[in-house]
């Protein structure tokens, strides 16, 4: 078996590592201060710090103008990416919680990107099969009920641009993925990962950020 070369991640490394990155400005941390807050919780389920500055990386690297979030809850993910978009671009924001979304919608004014964001509270699988058929997104990130992940792929790859990412989050399912007895959404997330790594529209790397991220890439 290979030998892994990952330095451990320790809390002083982890704080290390966020006072190198690119700090949230005032309106992302209050968002993630507000969340923890006012919903304590569900708070565990917001992107983790880290995940913004690369979102907003990732935006800005290919260019972005039309991306798609499946799981939004108070709006963190969304923030960030709609602020690397260009005033014009469009982040269409899935998910069923309109009071989750709600402290989205407020600091998404507060920063002064609600006009980018269009929030659709539905189920995101009802969202993506009513979206236009051909190739017109430029990055999804996936970070949602883990049992539709391979549904929402399926909806998703079609439709991404050539170049076009998928990320998805929580790809580690906690830590759990590699435990075989697995099942519910901790399988569900087992047969994503093994589905992603067969299909060969995409190239993808998984990475060991927060609780594993995904990054796909459509070919073409
Ligand atoms: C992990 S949270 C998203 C975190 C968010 N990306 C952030 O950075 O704060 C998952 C979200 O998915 C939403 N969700 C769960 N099932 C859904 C479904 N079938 N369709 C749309 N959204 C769903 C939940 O309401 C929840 O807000």
């Amino acid at each position: 078996m290979a030998e892994s070369k990952s330095t451990p991640v320790t809390p002083e490394l982890y704080a290390y590592v966020l006072r190198h990155n690119p700090p949230l400005d005032p309106v992302q941390r209050e968002l993630v201060e507000v969340t923890y807050r006012s919903l304590p919780e569900h708070a565990g389920m917001q992107s983790a710090e880290e995940q913004a500055p690369l979102l907003a990386f990732l935006v800005r690297l290919i260019g972005a103008r039309h991306i798609v979030e499946v799981g939004t809850f108070t709006g963190f993910s969304a923030l960030a990416m709609a602020q690397a978009l260009p005033a014009d671009g469009r982040l269409i924001a899935c998910d069923v919680s309109a009071e989750w979304t709600a402290y989205g919608r407020q600091a998404w004014a507060k920063a002064g990107v609600e006009d980018r964001i269009e929030l659709r509270i539905a189920p995101a699988l009802d969202t993506l099969r009513a979206m236009p058929a051909e190739p017109h997104i430029d990055l999804a990130y996936l970070d949602a009920d883990k049992q539709n992940y391979i549904p929402y792929w399926e909806e998703l790859v079609p439709r991404l641009n050539p170049g076009g990412l998928i990320v998805a989050d929580n790809v580690f399912y906690g830590g759990q993925v590699t435990d075989a007895a697995l099942s519910g959404a901790g399988a569900a997330i087992q047969a994503f990962n093994d589905h992603v790594a067969a299909d060969t529209r995409t190239e993808a790397v998984m990475l060991t950020v927060a609780d594993g991220l995904t990054i796909a890439r459509r070919r073409g």
